[in-house]
């Protein structure tokens, strides 16, 4: 497959099926994304919309047994083409992954920097001296500060916001072109949270990165993102631009991520949230998964999914609204 010059990332109708439970669980459903070299699109949506198993099956970094459905292309490679030895080639050279836990992530029996070091050395042939220079400059660019003395030191010596550092800084060592973060920022306290949003804007303008950035929390993705897209119960349910989206949201379940974000920046003393709780992806009802908990939902949205539909000049929209 080849990749136009003007896309990245492609991700054409996928479907991601767990078989683990009794039942099958189709946490993802025939989803259609595409990411331009140089922009950020942030995949946005509570917990278990399917936002991560979308990003991690760019990797294809889902248990065996797991059925993926729909095609998807990354730098030019089509992934699901891929031996596991070229996907391991891809990953960390062209497509690199931040996770919300560092920690989980690091090695901790070794020091960050000779981590750093291994992961170029396994991507390229270069000496360790050259991989350690290239430590302490990548330690340097993501503002490390005593870089030289902070490689020396092992994860659990190092604060949450210097360690999701590092894991930046890991994460760049190859020159990659795209960049995989899922909640990178979530696990810090707010002000850290917003120095390391700064970071990844920066150096992502920086290396001309494409970058998939999950988070659940709509200030997060309207600061850091071109796009975004919003998932719910495994589907986009709206996607457009950052300023379209938060100007001009459409889909009623968009309209009650930004209430809630309005009420809290208000200072309101409880997390307003939308009531009632996203379907068990184990026994999805028929019609639109969030017309349960629409409070503009009627009858015929209760019998058919709607479809993605462009509204507007670059957003789409599933809802029979704007159908
Ligand atoms: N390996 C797996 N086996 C079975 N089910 C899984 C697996 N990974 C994810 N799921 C299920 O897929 C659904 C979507 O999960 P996903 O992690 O993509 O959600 P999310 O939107 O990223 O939310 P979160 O913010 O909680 O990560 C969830 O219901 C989850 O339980």
């Amino acid at each position: 497959m080849t990749m136009s010059a003007d896309t990245m990332i492609d991700i054409c109708n996928l479907s991601v099926t767990f078989n683990r439970g009794r039942k099958p669980v189709k946490a993802v459903n025939g989803v259609s994304l595409s990411v331009r070299p140089g922009e950020v699109v942030a995949l946005l949506g509570e917990s278990g919309s399917g936002k991560s198993v979308t990003m991690r099956s760019l990797l294809r970094l889902h248990p065996k047994g797991t059925k993926i459905e729909g095609s998807m292309t990354v730098a030019g490679r089509d992934v699901m083409g891929l031996s596991a030895g070229e996907l391991g080639a891809l990953r960390g050279a062209v497509v690199s992954m931040v996770f919300q836990e560092p920690r989980l992530a690091l090695d901790p029996v070794y020091t960050l920097g000779s981590q750093i070091e291994e992961t170029i050395m396994r991507h390229e042939k270069i000496s360790r001296k050259a991989a350690a220079a290239r430590a302490l400059a990548l330690f340097q660019k993501v503002r490390i500060p005593s870089a030289e003395r902070r490689l020396r030191n092992y994860p659990h010596e190092m604060s949450g916001g210097m360690l999701q550092r590092s894991m930046i800084a890991m994460a760049l060592a190859c020159n990659p072109k795209v960049l995989l973060a899922d909640e990178p920022t979530t696990a810090l306290d707010a002000t850290v949270q917003i120095q390391i949003l700064l970071l990844i804007r920066e150096l992502q303008k920086e290396y001309g990165l494409s970058v998939i950035f999950v988070t659940h929390d709509i200030g997060v993705a309207a600061e850091v993102a071109d796009r975004i897209a919003v998932m719910y119960a495994g589907r986009i349910v709206e996607e457009g631009r950052v300023a379209d989206i938060i100007r001009d949201p459409r889909h009623p379940y968009t309209k009650g991520l930004l209430g809630a974000r309005v009420e809290l920046a208000h200072g309101r003393d409880r997390l307003v949230t939308i009531p009632g709780a996203p379907p068990d992806l184990a026994a999805m009802p028929p019609g639109c998964a969030f017309a349960p908990r629409c409070p503009q939902a009627s009858e015929g949205c209760l019998s058919e999914v709607p479809a993605l539909l462009a509204a507007g000049e670059a957003t789409r929209v599933a809802c029979v609204q704007y159908a």
